[in-house]
């Protein structure tokens, strides 16, 4: 069996297309752009590059996009006294912090610093809590990005097996919650589970967020499983994800490529989020099934 390569790129694609057409909806309404506003904190080159391409897909979008970059050694309350600044402007409808953080900053007290409300990244306790309770919040956009391809490749997940490999906050226990909320019946296994191959021959969906270059291998695998990788790792081989993706794509129905995969699809829903954000704060209807 030769799997079906979920192509994220488009989809993301697809996605921002929709949320500029929704900007300009909204720019039209209320006189003014959705906006942004996006933290940077150091030189972290791989965050550069993210926090790039988050502003340039934000003006493409036709929304406003705040960039403040910030010095390695910034102090907490400076930190926070930033982020007090953009929860109190009223142009900004989403606040992202860019994590990592540099050692010596407290990244929980940064994120609980922003108002919930514009919480585009889902990462606030209260939007955790949201999600868990089944309430309207905001949720993590990686997840969020493999929710979409999920139901993109599959439609209704009703009573699916799914595994998540990763218990992160960013993640694996957002994705355990929505893939909950949609019905599937729900594994999260992590660096302590026992015979992970055990649980995966039974997944119809498996998500892996572990960190660990090619860690999945594809005889893990049920045959037409739907195998999504969130695995972001740079090798001597160059990009690769948590996911062995020769062994895995001979047998999975369909699997996300790294890159190109889950990657695009987490800008993507940032935008989106910020849009929901923008419309939530200004008080115009957005229809549920709208994006
Ligand atoms: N505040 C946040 N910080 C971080 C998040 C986040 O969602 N919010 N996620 C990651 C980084 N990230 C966005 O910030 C991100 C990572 C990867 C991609 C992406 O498109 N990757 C490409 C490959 C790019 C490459 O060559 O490096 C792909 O997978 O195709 C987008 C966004 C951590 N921090």
């Amino acid at each position: 069996m030769s799997a079906e390569i979920i192509d994220g790129k488009a989809a993301a694609a697809t996605l921002r297309a929709r949320v500029g057409e929704l900007a300009a909806g909204f720019a039209a309404d209320t006189g003014r752009k959705p906006g942004l506003a996006v933290v940077l904190v150091g030189e972290d080159a791989a965050s550069a590059v993210y926090v790039r391409s988050k502003g340039k897909a934000t003006v493409a979008a036709g929304m406003a996009s705040f960039e403040h970059r910030l010095p390695a050694d910034t102090a907490q309350e400076d930190l926070l006294a930033l982020v007090d600044r953009l929860n109190a402007d009223d142009a900004v409808d989403g606040i992202l912090v860019q994590l990592p953080l540099p050692e010596g900053l407290d990244a929980d007290a940064v994120l609980q610093r922003i108002d919930p409300d514009k919480d585009v990244d889902g990462f606030h306790p209260v939007n955790a809590g949201r999600l868990a309770t089944g309430l309207n919040g905001f949720v993590p956009c990686t997840p969020l990005g493999c929710l979409m391809l999920l139901k993109e490749r599959l439609g209704d997940l009703s009573g699916l097996n799914a595994v998540v490999i990763g218990r992160s906050n960013i993640v694996g226990k957002p994705m355990a919650a929505l893939l909950t909320q949609a019905s599937c019946t729900v594994t999260v296994a992590h660096s302590r589970t026992r015979n992970l191959a055990h649980h995966l021959a039974g997944a119809d969906i498996v998500v892996a967020a572990v960190g660990r270059a090619n860690f999945v291998s594809g005889d893990w695998i049920k045959p037409g499983a739907c195998v999504i990788d969130v695995g972001i790792n740079r090798t001597d081989d160059g990009l690769v994800g948590d996911v062995d993706f020769a062994s895995a794509a001979s047998v999975a129905g369909a699997i996300t490529p790294v890159p190109g995969g889950v990657g695009p699809m987490t800008i993507a829903c940032l935008l989106r989020n910020t849009l929901v954000a923008a419309h939530r704060r200004a008080g115009v209807a957005l229809a549920a099934d709208a994006i």
